[in-house]
């Protein structure tokens, strides 16, 4: 299903696992930062919403999304229980876009397999940065909150797991 057919913002609230002992790392990509600002504010407030302590949520920014990986790799040696990853990657003029989406996603990929940590993809890669502000608290919603929502989920399958 595309994202213009689904609100990234709507989630139901009675099948999200209480996260009042969970700690969580977000780290930040500059590039964009209108944009990744917006998703940050989604994941953080969504954190909150159900029942994440301020002080267990920990922010690091980076330069840039190819920046995420290293990031979020260090995040996870912090005793936290999932790391959320936020970037915004826009399409310019040339392959340089194909490159750090892939290197971006397949980085984190790594992390997911290699470590116990899990580490949420929350990057967007988009055409436009019209597409970019509308994901990140615009018409379709707030990916950031998709992301903290599956961060506070994948941390409860960790636990239980
Ligand atoms: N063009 C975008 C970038 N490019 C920068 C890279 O992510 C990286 O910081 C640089 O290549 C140095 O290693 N980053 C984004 O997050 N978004 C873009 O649109
Ligand atoms: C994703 C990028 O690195 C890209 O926005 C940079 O723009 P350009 O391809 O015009 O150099």
């Amino acid at each position: 299903m595309a994202t213009e057919n689904k609100n990234l913002s709507e989630y139901d609230k009675a099948t999200i696992p209480n996260a009042s002992k969970f700690r969580f790392g977000i780290v930040v990509s500059e590039w964009n930062d209108n944009v990744t600002e917006g998703l940050y504010q989604g994941a953080y407030h969504a954190l909150l919403e159900n029942g994440v302590l301020p002080h267990n949520i920990i922010r690091w920014n980076v330069p840039g999304s190819f920046e995420l990986i290293y990031g979020a790799k260090k995040m996870q040696e912090q005793m936290v229980n999932a790391v959320i990853a936020i970037g915004s990657v826009i399409q310019g003029e040339t392959k340089h876009f194909d490159f750090v989406c892939e290197g971006v996603t397949q980085g984190i990929k790594d992390l997911n397999v290699r470590r116990e940590t899990p580490v949420i993809f929350c990057v967007l890669t988009d055409n436009t940065m019209q597409q970019a502000i509308d994901r990140s608290g615009g018409k379709h919603g707030n990916k950031g909150t998709e992301a903290a929502i599956a961060a506070i989920k994948m941390a409860e399958l960790r636990k239980n797991s």
